[in-house]
């Protein structure tokens, strides 16, 4: 086989502000694999991408992601796939690439599209998945919602912990308000919030009827999140905590309803697939999310969604808020859904899209 690899760096259009930073733009290595086909029983060769997209505190650094894939890379054109996995074990979004970039490329060679690959038996087209609001004011999120409402999107999850939780209860029952009783909302605390701080904050939005809360508390206290539940009744969803957990102890600790599961932060997706399937047995509602990433993993990370039927509303109408991208997105949202694609593999060619004689 051979492989190669490109950097890319695409600004936010409009960043996203969070309680833990703020997004403004995605920087990374886009991976590409070619098989060398068979002659002998009259196979062309394959292609196969992935994309690493490091975000420092979830993933390695960028520095870190380039040495590792500069050595996987050397593994994959000895044709040594095991070999390059092994030399990115320990940097997730390094991981991701090879991992992913080899599903896409296998997936391509067995004809089949990458959600089936991952093992999906049923067909699937499209993925529910929710809108995005970050830390805008009350009126803006209001307004935010409600155009996302005229969209189709029936779940919205809205960014708190970045202001008093005053403020936070105004901005959240603004948009309640806003959108009505039917449609689905989360709001995501990207861990701000202390015990305290969280108890008092989940009282006063009881009335919001909120779907979870995702990660109100920081990521090393799954006690504090399983007496959460417990005391609230809210739905928690841990997604940071998943960095330095695994589901075993999570569920050890009966700290979550539902896990947000980042394929670029748990290294691939298999890796996420295996948490969502080990969490739905135990009866915890996976959802799957990116981090902000371009096209190639973002499509990977809808695939993963498609693999597992009857899955949440997932954080996959992420394309929208990168000003560019690597290549045409595959998997336009419609209607509050992503579209799944269902060509072989991925169903993207991310930068190596045109002019690579396919
Ligand atoms: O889940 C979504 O709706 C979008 C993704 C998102 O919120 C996010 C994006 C980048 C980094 C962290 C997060 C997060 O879920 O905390
Ligand atoms: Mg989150």
């Amino acid at each position: 086989m051979r492989a190669e690899s490109t950097e890319f760096d695409l600004p936010l259009s409009s960043p996203l502000s969070t309680a833990a930073g703020t997004i403004e733009r995605r920087e990374g290595v886009a991976l590409r694999i070619e098989s060398d086909g068979d002659a002998g029983v009259d196979t062309g060769s394959a292609v196969g991408v992935g994309e690493a997209t490091p975000l420092p505190v979830w993933t390695e650094s960028l520095a870190e992601c380039r040495d590792g894939l500069f050595d996987a890379l050397e593994r994959l054109n000895d044709d040594d796939p095991a070999g390059a996995l092994a030399a990115v074990e320990g940097q997730p979004a390094a991981r991701h690439a090879v991992s992913s970039a080899l599903a896409d490329l296998r997936a391509t060679e067995s004809n089949e599209p990458l959600y089936r690959w991952l093992g999906s038996v049923g067909r699937t087209t499209r993925v529910p998945v929710n809108a995005t609001i970050g830390d805008d004011d009350a009126e803006d999120a209001a307004a935010a919602a409600r155009e996302a409402l005229t969209e189709g999107f029936t779940t919205i999850k809205l960014k708190v912990g970045n202001r008093s939780i005053g403020e936070d209860v105004e901005r959240v029952e603004a948009v309640r308000e806003a959108v009505g009783p039917n449609v689905a909302l989360r709001v995501d605390a990207n861990g701000a919030w202390g015990r305290e701080q969280a108890r008092h904050a989940l009282t006063l939005l009881s009335g919001t009827m909120l779907d979870y809360v995702e990660q109100p508390i920081d990521t090393e206290d799954l006690t504090g999140h399983a007496e959460l539940r417990r005391v609230t009744g809210v739905d928690i969803a841990l997604d940071e905590s998943l960095a330095s957990h695994s589901f075993e102890e999570i569920r050890e600790e009966d700290a979550a309803d539902a896990l947000v599961l980042k394929p670029m932060a748990l290294g691939g997706l298999d890796r996420a697939r295996r948490i969502a399937r080990d969490a739905r047995r135990e009866g915890v509602r996976p959802v799957v999310t990116t981090t902000i990433d371009a096209v190639v993993a973002r499509t990977g990370a809808v695939h993963l969604a498609a693999s597992l039927p009857g899955i949440d509303a997932c954080g996959l109408a992420t394309g929208g808020m990168l000003a560019e991208d690597l290549a045409t997105d595959p998997a336009p949202i419609e209607d509050g859904n992503a579209m799944v694609p269902r060509d072989a593999g991925v169903g993207t060619r991310g930068p190596w899209e045109r002019g690579d004689g396919r």
